[in-house]
């Protein structure tokens, strides 16, 4: 893979050259000179409209994007990636989860071997699963069918699930609910297990390696409280079953590799959702909608593999990014569905975004000079608006927004859902065009206010606009298309990943704290006064001590 900086590319200097020119550059300008411009920039694919005119870009912006994109070998990149090569480097490992959504069968290989065959084989043993659970056929230890289950698993093996359980929840089976536990705080669990029953709660233990602290702490407890009720340890396998590449140690863990949904190191675990750890999502919307998520997320795939880049969505998005982060300066991006289902999809993204390419090492070993990834943040609008849109409005930092909604409710109740979408075209419409001066001056003039006073309020009330968004308009929030926007954003994230030059697939950055939390936990369990750290930390863990 080409290892490019992206700064010493031809486009790159085109870029600093033409962002002297844009800096000042009003988009409600654009828009006046060009009727055209709302067709010209935005693309629709499917069901899903992204409109991404109101943003600081010209024909001539997109063009040096797009040619930047060529420079940094997006193509061999994307290449690369859907053809099994290795490219995460620092763990040897290729990035495949388009595979688990291949839909086409089309032969995958790694290391010669056509990994298809391996992915549709769990695809049928979920399937078969989660129907016996649904259909009631799957009968906990006293005989009873299940009504509940409890997935365990943190990061990657927690948010995917929860986000898609949330965002999916009109498709939610009759007689099932499904809970998350991913905190090591016992607090968590405690209030999970509250009002489950063990006879017909099921356990999902979702972990990657089968070895982080926080889903193993949680699994044990599960049984523990499992046990308790049920006595005999030859009925954990009606209960617990386990999603994991690790077999090693689902087995020791003590449950039956017959009840474990495999997958491979070659999918991340932030983009995992559509391996094993789906598992608790067909569980609950049952598999049919499982699979029509992963049809939407294919045909983004194949929309992402086959489009030229001025076409391509996620390209495209990535690109408008990179024009903030790297020439604007725009630290954070904002995620802001206008769908309550989705109050976990901006938390998600945070996830896939700020553990993919939150590095500051390039793929050449070198620090890098440039910015890498943004910060990730977001709520569903309209909450959103009555807690931090002021910053986003009338603040000193630019944030570029997504705002995502649907045309049609799943609760179509008198007029929320014009109200809500009325709100939707509102900010991106206030961001966009503000409010002068002259503006301000004649609605106050026409509260009756008097010179002095208009003076005094008009700076205040003034909005400078300018301020760019993407909205993404969706028919409805419905499997096939929520698959989509998830595979958009997911390559989004490589896309920028290629540009910036580091590796958006390992996550180092996890594991110091985690070393030095193993090495403080002993520190904790006896009364010692610990003087190993720096004075800060032994402060405050003997305080901590003194105050148990
Ligand atoms: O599924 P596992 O192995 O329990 O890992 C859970 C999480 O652990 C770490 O925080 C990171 O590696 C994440 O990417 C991962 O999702």
């Amino acid at each position: 893979m080409l290892k490019q900086n992206p700064t010493q590319t031809p486009a790159w200097q085109q870029l600093t050259q033409h962002f002297s020119a844009m800096r000042q550059m009003q988009m409600k300008d654009l828009f006046a000179a060009d009727p055209q411009r709302f067709a010209q920039f935005s693309q629709r694919f499917e069901d899903v409209l992204v409109d991404y005119s109101k943003n600081i870009v010209t024909a001539d912006t997109l063009k040096a994007l797009l040619q930047l994109a060529e420079e940094c070998g997006l193509k061999a990149a994307i290449q690369a990636m859907y053809s099994g090569e290795k490219i995460n480097a620092t763990e040897g490992r290729s990035v495949l989860h388009v595979a688990l959504r291949n839909r086409s069968n089309r032969p995958i290989l790694v290391d010669g071997v056509d990994v298809m065959p391996e992915v549709n084989a769990v695809l049928a043993k979920m399937e078969a699963f989660s129907k016996r659970i649904l259909s009631g056929e799957w009968k906990g230890y006293t005989g009873k069918s299940i009504t509940d289950i409890v997935n365990i698993g943190i990061g990657g093996s927690d948010l995917g699930p929860v986000m898609v359980t949330e965002a999916l929840k009109p498709y939610w089976q009759p007689g099932m609910a499904v809970h998350f536990v991913s905190n090591v705080d016992g607090t968590h669990i405690a209030e999970t297990l509250k009002p489950l029953n063990p006879e017909t709660t099921l356990f999902c233990i979702a972990s990657k390696t089968f070895t982080t602290q926080e889903t193993m702490t949680n699994a044990e407890t599960a049984r523990d409280w499992f046990l308790k009720t049920a006595k005999d340890q030859s009925q954990v396998a009606k209960h617990f079953v386990a999603l994991s590449t690790n077999e090693k140690a689902v087995a020791a863990f003590g449950i039956d590799t017959a009840n474990m949904f495999e997958f491979w190191d070659w999918v991340g675990g932030r983009y995992s959702l559509s391996s094993a750890i789906g598992l608790p999502i067909a569980c609950v919307i049952g598999f049919e909608n499982f699979k029509a998520m992963l049809e939407g997320l294919h045909a983004m795939d194949e929309h992402f593999y086959n489009t030229p880049f001025e076409q391509n969505i996620p390209v495209l998005l990535a690109l408008i990014g990179i024009w903030y982060n790297n020439f604007f300066d725009a630290a954070t991006e904002a995620i802001l569905p206008y769908d309550q289902y989705l109050h976990r999809f901006a938390a998600y993204f945070q996830q896939g975004n700020m553990e993919s390419n939150g590095k500051y090492v390039d793929r050449n070993g070198q620090p890098v000079e440039y910015q890498t990834g943004p910060i990730i943040w977001g709520e569903p609008g309209t909450n959103g608006q009555h807690a931090f849109y002021q910053l986003i409005h009338q603040g000193t930092k630019m944030i570029p927004c997504d705002f995502i909604a649907p045309a049609q409710s799943h609760n179509p109740l008198g007029d929320h859902h014009v109200k809500l979408m009325s709100n939707f075209f509102a900010q991106t419409e206030a961001l966009l065009m503000g409010k002068t001066e002259a503006e301000v001056e004649a609605e106050l003039q026409k509260q009756g206010k008097s010179a002095a006073e208009i003076a005094e309020l008009t700076p205040f009330k003034v909005f400078q606009g300018n301020r760019p968004t993407n909205s993404i308009l969706v028919k409805k929030i419905d499997p096939r298309t929520l698959g989509i926007l998830i595979a958009m954003y997911e390559h989004k994230i490589f896309t920028q990943g290629v540009i910036w030059n580091i590796y958006s697939f390992d996550q180092w950055g996890v594991e110091l704290g985690k070393q030095l939390a193993n090495k403080i936990l002993p520190e904790l369990e006896n009364t010692s006064t610990v003087n190993s750290h720096d004075a800060s930390t032994n402060g405050l863990i003997n305080a901590f001590k003194a105050m148990r």
